[in-house]
């Protein structure tokens, strides 16, 4: 067997017959170094942070853009009795009432919500935060709880004037066990920053997010983010372990198990999983680390049809599936955006477009085993004609590089304004009929183009988890366009049996639409859940269930 290096550059040979790929392979070999040269290209952007760079002074207020959203009047304004009270538990330096301040924390990274918080507190221990929910539940004081704030639909930060209560000061390692892999810490540690720690220790975080360098566990937590590892790791909801949770009253639930095996009542921490802060305020998590893998691939693949990329990832179940890691796909309109906006120059590492990519990673114990395992599983698709180019990184760099592609495509797509951002999960045949169809209800509404409110349809995703990302990237919001987009897109989802949501979560902006994935007596029983652990509304309020109707 050719060592892995010998496919570096696979070129698609379409009229080759079976019998004579052992003549492709070396030919492929002569020019495996140039196309690798290209794909260094793509390390000129940072991308250890979600970060917006347009400014956020012009986002409007959420409450202006859903005028739907009313304030509570219930809910007590903060007066100076509230501040003084807060000073008591926590130092100057963990509050903030300066609007200066306060700005990076009312608006959201995508720059799409704003809110109007007039108070910031940065609690940094379990206790501190059970006396803030206390006062706040017996004061009626209205809270909403931020991790790293790189959340997608306005779930983490205030709609009005909600005291932001952030996790950040809140970001010790408390325990790992380094037999078992169990990780147990605060609710503020950074993924990336753990992932770090765990890879000195010879394990790896279950999960894996383009804003792993800014987003807190605690917020992945609670909105049950998916992310690029799910098809190997599975969800949060198989991986944490325990909870520690503040609720709305103050109680502090304390179950920071580390067992792996408990059958001992109801599991209530699946209920705080994807709870997006409406129910309480997860302060420490216990999560089961996988070892890190020793022989890690990643290869990018230009494909031409979106048949062909399940007829890839099929092959791939069927060749690597114990060594697969991540499988996910982009359209041409992705990585165009991507050049467009985020690589200086128009460098490529392939050397021509392809309609369709794929980015397969391998996580294995054996290097030789699984280079083979890939070599032969890309060769077959080469000779079948699934794939029509491809690259396999040689080096850290270029694995890096191939993965920034595909985790740079949200950044891309928000790089010229608003983008209307949709995480579905619909059956896989279907996914890329959902992307033409809009592109194509765009398109006959006159809406994109150069001039035109529209920059680009793109679709990009987890195909192994079933989970399509729509993004129409814009140059400004638009009523014409939404109401091309919405409810089509829900409606469309609910008709294939899909979800809405497959990550991302409800927040303020999916809440209304819940009844497109959920019944009446699911949305009633969540209601329930909720008045019974939060009956005074405090956590969170305007989002995740829809509006009560009187
Ligand atoms: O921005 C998006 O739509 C997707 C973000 C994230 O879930 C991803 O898979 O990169
Ligand atoms: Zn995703």
């Amino acid at each position: 067997m050719l060592p892995l290096a010998a496919t570096a550059r696979l070129q698609g040979q379409a009229r080759l017959a079976g019998s004579r790929i052992a003549q492709r392979i070396p030919s492929a070999l002569r020019i495996a170094s140039a196309p690798m040269a290209r794909a260094r290209a793509f390390s000129l952007f940072p991308k250890a942070a979600y970060a917006s760079s347009a400014s956020s002074e012009k986002v409007p207020l959420s409450s202006e853009r859903y005028p739907y959203l009313k304030r509570d009047p219930s809910f007590k304004k903060l007066s100076q009795e509230d501040i003084d009270f807060f000073t008591s538990v926590l130092p100057p330096s963990a509050i903030s009432q300066d609007d200066g301040d306060l700005e990076p924390y009312n608006v959201d990274w995508m720059h799409k919500f704003r809110g109007q918080s007039k108070l910031l507190l940065k609690p940094s221990s379990t206790e501190q935060v059970s006396k803030i929910l206390k006062y706040c539940n017996d004061h009626k004081l209205a809270v909403v709880p931020q991790g790293g704030n790189t959340g997608l639909v306005g779930g983490g930060v205030p709609v009005f004037d909600e005291i932001i209560l952030s996790t950040a000061n809140m970001n010790s390692i408390r325990s790992f066990d380094e037999v078992s892999g169990a990780l147990v810490c605060d609710a503020g540690c950074i993924l990336e920053v753990l992932d770090n720690y765990l890879a000195e220790k010879g394990y790896i975080m279950p999960l894996d997010l383009g804003a792993k360098g800014s987003c807190h566990i605690g917020g992945n937590v609670a909105t049950n983010a998916g992310g690029l590892r799910l098809l190997r790791y599975g969800s949060l909801h198989g991986t944490v372990l325990g909870l520690e949770v503040v609720l709305a009253d103050g109680t502090i639930l304390d179950n920071l198990s580390t067992l792996r095996k408990d059958n001992t009542g109801y599991d209530l921490k699946q209920l705080f999983i994807g709870s997006e802060g409406t129910l309480g305020i997860v302060t420490g998590v216990s999560i089961m680390a996988p070892k890190r893998s020793k022989a890690v691939n990643v290869a990018l693949l230009g494909v031409s049809s979106f048949e062909q990329v399940q007829a890839a990832y099929k092959r791939s179940r069927d060749e690597l599936s114990e060594i697969l890691s991540a499988f996910e796909f982009f359209d041409e309109a992705s990585i165009n955006l991507v050049k467009k906006h985020l690589v200086a120059g128009n460098n490529d590492p392939l050397e021509s477009s392809h309609p369709f990519y794929v980015l397969i990673e391998t996580s294995g114990s054996n290097k030789d085993h699984d280079d083979e395992k890939l070599t032969q599983y890309l060769e077959g698709l080469l000779t079948d004609e699934i794939v029509q180019d491809g690259v396999v990184a040689q080096d850290t760099t270029q694995f890096k590089n191939l993965w920034s592609i595909r985790e740079g495509i949200p950044e891309a797509c928000s790089k010229t304004g608003p983008v209307y951002k949709y995480d579905l999960s619909i059956p896989v045949p279907v996914f890329y009929n959902m992307v033409e169809d809009m592109r194509a209800r765009l398109n006959e509404a006159g809406v994109i183009g150069e001039d035109k409110d529209v920059e680009a349809v793109v679709g990009f995703g987890h195909i192994g988890d079933g989970n399509l990302h729509l993004n129409i990237a814009s140059k400004r919001y638009s009523d014409k366009v939404a109401k091309v987009i919405e409810p089509y897109v829900y409606e469309w989802t609910a008709k294939h049996a899909g979800s809405i949501s497959s990550e991302h979560g409800l927040g303020v902006f999916k809440s209304p639409y819940l009844h497109y994935s959920k019944s009446s007596n699911m949305i009633d029983m969540m209601r329930r859940i909720k008045k019974m652990m939060d009956p005074q509304g405090i956590m969170n309020p305007y989002k995740y269930l829809p509006e009560e109707k009187q």
